[in-house]
């Protein structure tokens, strides 16, 4: 990926970064980039997800892929939630074309919306990928119960279909012991969220037919760039720039990418950004939007509010493109002059200068096209800005304690224990205004 930094400083935005003070953040970022290949040589838990372009190995997950799939499979259904789902749904999101299996990713317990998307799938062309570090997520547990049941109640055998993806131990892997059913191991030292680039995140890209390798040799390309300079790293020149502009008052980060197929790598972003960064009362919060769209939605506060945000796009410069029909309507005559693409890139460009004009910070992200190596650099080069962020902030990058709560509540209204957390739930103060 390539990174602009242009619209951020100072001379063009406010909040802004001086060349000063970015030369100065360099020395930071020297610091940090030490400790990162420290903890990347070392295998240290998190910074070892920087070294998954050389530890995945595709041939595994291809193999434990090809035991649940067929000419015949028309969809997979991941059964997952966080970085156990959003990885491999931003791969398959961006690369999936109109003849790949379907790739739905079951990662919220809505009943209605759960039993509606099982409903229209065709069970016996279908593969179950069952994902989760930990293998007692209660949303992922609950959602695999009641897939494995709608395979029964259809007749279908799901052990045939199912392959799971798992820690060491506990209750999924217990489950691929008592099926023998196809399974991987999430990789040690890798937190959900920056294991998109592992067996977590590529066995749906494996069923649906994409180029693992070719996803790696991106990641990999981006990895030959970290060095001890922001000034020479695009991963480090936005995470060393989004950390600067929020010690500045941008505490706001809308990832805007303007490509429909990477609407869910915003997504991903968010989980990347807010679950690493969000500590000690610190951290950015990221938005996802979507380019063209969220202009007609979006840009009137991101242009007019509060000088709080950070804006980052993201540009593919190559892809599929599509004539626009002429039109005897005078006042857009124009279009037919134009393809949607050409009309696309103008319409970022001209929000790009827009924001730059009301001197409002944004990055340009650019990818050359979105396909798997571009894609793989992308995952892997905001997962560097990530830990580098996290060494500048000066917070523990790859805990999540503070999603324990919620959990423990949860599970003690369902009468899974006795939880202080639950108790909290019933004294909620209240104030109703009701019709
Ligand atoms: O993979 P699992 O153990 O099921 O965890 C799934 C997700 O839930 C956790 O609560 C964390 O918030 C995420 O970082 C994690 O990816």
């Amino acid at each position: 990926m390539n990174v602009d930094i242009g619209n951020a400083l100072a001379s063009v935005a406010s909040p802004g970064i001086s060349r000063e003070a970015l030369e100065s953040i360099d020395d930071q970022v020297a610091v940090a980039h030490e400790r990162i290949e420290a903890g990347m040589d070392a295998g240290e838990h998190g910074y070892e997800a920087l070294n998954l372009p050389e530890r995945t190995d595709t041939d595994e997950i291809r193999l434990a892929a090809d035991r649940v799939t067929g000419p015949e499979t028309s969809a997979i259904i991941t059964v997952g939630i966080g970085g156990s789902a959003l990885g491999a749904a931003t791969i398959t999101d961006a690369l999936n074309g109109a003849d790949d299996p379907e790739a739905i990713y079951l990662d919220n317990v809505d009943p209605e919306w759960l039993t509606s998307e099982l409903a229209r799938l065709d069970l016996e062309t279908t593969v179950v990928n069952v994902v989760s570090r930990s293998g007692t997520t209660a949303e992922t547990l609950a959602n695999f119960l009641v897939v494995r049941e709608a395979f029964e109640s259809a007749g279908v055998d799901w052990t045939e279909r199912t392959i799971v993806t798992t820690g060491e131990s506990g209750p999924l892997r217990d489950l691929v012991d008592r099926h023998d059913l196809p399974s991987l191991e999430v990789p040690d030292g890798v937190p959900g969220r920056f294991s998109a680039l592992s067996a977590v995140g590529m066995v749906a890209a494996a069923v649906c037919g994409h180029d693992l390798d070719a996803l790696l040799e991106g990641a990999a390309a981006e990895a030959e760039t970290l060095t001890g300079s922001l000034f020479e790293c695009p991963a480090y020149a936005y995470g060393a720039t989004a950390y600067a502009l929020d010690a500045r008052g941008a505490g706001i980060n809308a990832m805007m990418p303007y490509a429909e197929s990477l609407e869910t790598y915003a997504e991903w972003f968010a989980q990347l950004w807010a679950e690493s960064l969000g500590k000690d009362d610190l951290g950015q919060t990221p938005v996802r939007a979507l380019g063209a769209t969220d202009q007609h939605s979006q840009l009137q506060l991101y242009r007019a509010g509060p000088r709080d945000k950070l804006v980052t796009f993201v540009s593919a410069e190559e892809g599929a493109d599509r004539e626009i029909p002429d039109t005897d309507v005078d006042d857009l005559a124009y279009l037919g002059d134009a393809t949607l693409g050409e009309l696309l890139d103008a319409e970022f460009e001209a929000t790009e200068a827009s924001l730059a004009a009301a001197g409002r910070p944004n990055v340009r992200v650019e990818i050359e096209r979105v396909d798997e190596f571009e894609l793989g650099g992308l995952l892997y080069g905001m997962e560097a800005a990530c830990v580098l962020a996290g060494e500048l902030y000066g917070v523990n990058t790859f805990e999540q304690p503070a999603v324990e709560w919620a959990k423990k509540a949860t599970r003690g209204l369902l009468g899974g224990g006795e939880f202080e957390e639950a108790e909290a739930v019933a004294e909620k103060t209240e104030l109703r205004i009701e019709r």
